[in-house]
């Protein structure tokens, strides 16, 4: 199928389902699910290295492993990740290390001819108050959200980056940049997640313990935007093999929810019947974050997980994996 997209017409990519795929956080909540996926769709030779076995931050180390690994592709969906009160706690870190580990895959990707980059951004790149449905051109016309400016500058960059190999070398390497994702393998540490996999340990917890209430952070009246991880691992390979545009593409469900909303079908779906409060001396963050995902359709691609069901996967695989999920 050829894709149009903004006019622009690409011919299916169809990768060597033989060659060497390093998928960089092959161990996260995205890096898993594109290993599943890239595995099912036949792929023969996909590898990846945890953290304690290669720090994407050592460039040394980086360079070494692309010199032996020689992969035809990467997907970099290796990164400092976590929710509102991470990123606002220790932006130093989520700045500093993203910038380390993109710029040491990237360079070391060109080093080695890497035929295919997938870079991951995210949809907090965009202006705090930007346009919703939010559209890919809307990158840098506005000022960032402050609970994660650092963060998304460090995603900015790493998209620029792709651009740039893009015009200097005309490789083919492309970005995408996800909205608010969950799944299997995610972090759902109190103090260091997004609010999806905080609030299933939150209400599940307290369902167990026959709790009257729980509270919640911020007002409530939020509104994001949920895309399940095995629907991000599609669209990154749908992308690869049927995208090859300088731009960023968004990459969600087109749809948003209100955070006392998805609070409620947590709480449902645990079996919670107790009360919700809110503490309002938490932070909101940006008040929508929807994106425009009217590019990836024209590339060819929808979501398919709906949120209700993806919400009982991911209770039930949380259910199933609590003695052993991260802290
Ligand atoms: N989760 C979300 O809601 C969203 C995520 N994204 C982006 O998607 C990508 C994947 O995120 P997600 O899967 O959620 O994150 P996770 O935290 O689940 O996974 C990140 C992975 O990165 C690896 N990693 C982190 N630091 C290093 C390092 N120094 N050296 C080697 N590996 C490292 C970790 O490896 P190990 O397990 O071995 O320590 C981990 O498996 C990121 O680029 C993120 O910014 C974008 C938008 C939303
Ligand atoms: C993907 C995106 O994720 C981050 O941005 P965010 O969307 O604001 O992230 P969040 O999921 O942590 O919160 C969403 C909303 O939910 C509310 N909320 C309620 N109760 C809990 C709670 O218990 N935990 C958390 N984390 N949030 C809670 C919280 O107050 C906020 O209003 C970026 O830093 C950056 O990492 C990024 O790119």
């Amino acid at each position: 199928m050829t894709a149009a997209v903004d006019g622009v017409e690409y011919a299916p990519h169809e990768l060597d389902r033989d060659a060497t795929f390093y998928v960089a956080g092959h161990r996260g909540l995205v890096g898993s699910a594109i290993v599943r996926k890239l595995e099912s769709s036949g792929f023969e030779n996909v590898v990846g290295k945890t953290s304690a076995e290669l720090d994407l931050k050592d460039r040394d180390a980086v360079f070494a492993y692309m010199a032996e690994a020689k992969p035809k592709y990467v997907v970099l969906a290796a990164a400092k990740v976590g929710g509102i009160l991470a990123n606002s706690t220790y932006p130093v870190d989520f700045l500093s290390d993203n910038m380390r580990i993109q710029v040491n895959v990237l360079d070391a990707a060109l080093k080695n001819d890497v035929e295919r980059v997938l870079f991951l951004g995210s949809s907090c790149i965009y202006p705090k108050f930007a346009e919703q449905p939010i559209r890919e051109d809307s990158l840098l016309t506005g000022h960032l959200e402050p609970t994660n400016d650092a963060y998304a500058i460090a995603k900015i960059a790493g998209i620029l980056q792709t651009q740039a190999v893009r015009r200097q070398y005309g490789l083919p390497w492309i970005s995408a940049m996800p909205t608010n994702l969950y799944g299997p393998n995610d972090n759902f540490s109190p103090k260091g997640s997004h609010v999806l996999p905080a609030l299933i340990r939150r209400y599940d917890e307290a369902a167990k313990a026959g709790a009257s209430s729980v509270t919640n952070w911020g007002t409530g009246t939020p509104r994001r935007e949920f895309l399940h991880a095995d629907d991000m691992a599609a669209a990154c390979l749908h992308l690869m093999e049927h995208y090859d545009g300088p731009d960023q593409v968004n990459v969600g469900t087109g749809s948003d929810v209100t955070i006392r909303e998805i609070a409620e079908t947590i709480a449902r779906v645990t079996g919670f019947a107790g009360e919700t409060e809110w503490d309002t001396s938490k932070p909101d963050g940006t008040p929508q974050k929807l994106l425009d995902v009217s590019k990836l359709a024209e590339a060819g691609w929808t979501a398919s997980i709906s949120l209700e069901e993806g919400m009982e996967r991911t209770v039930a695989w949380y259910r199933d994996h609590v003695d052993t999920i991260r802290e």
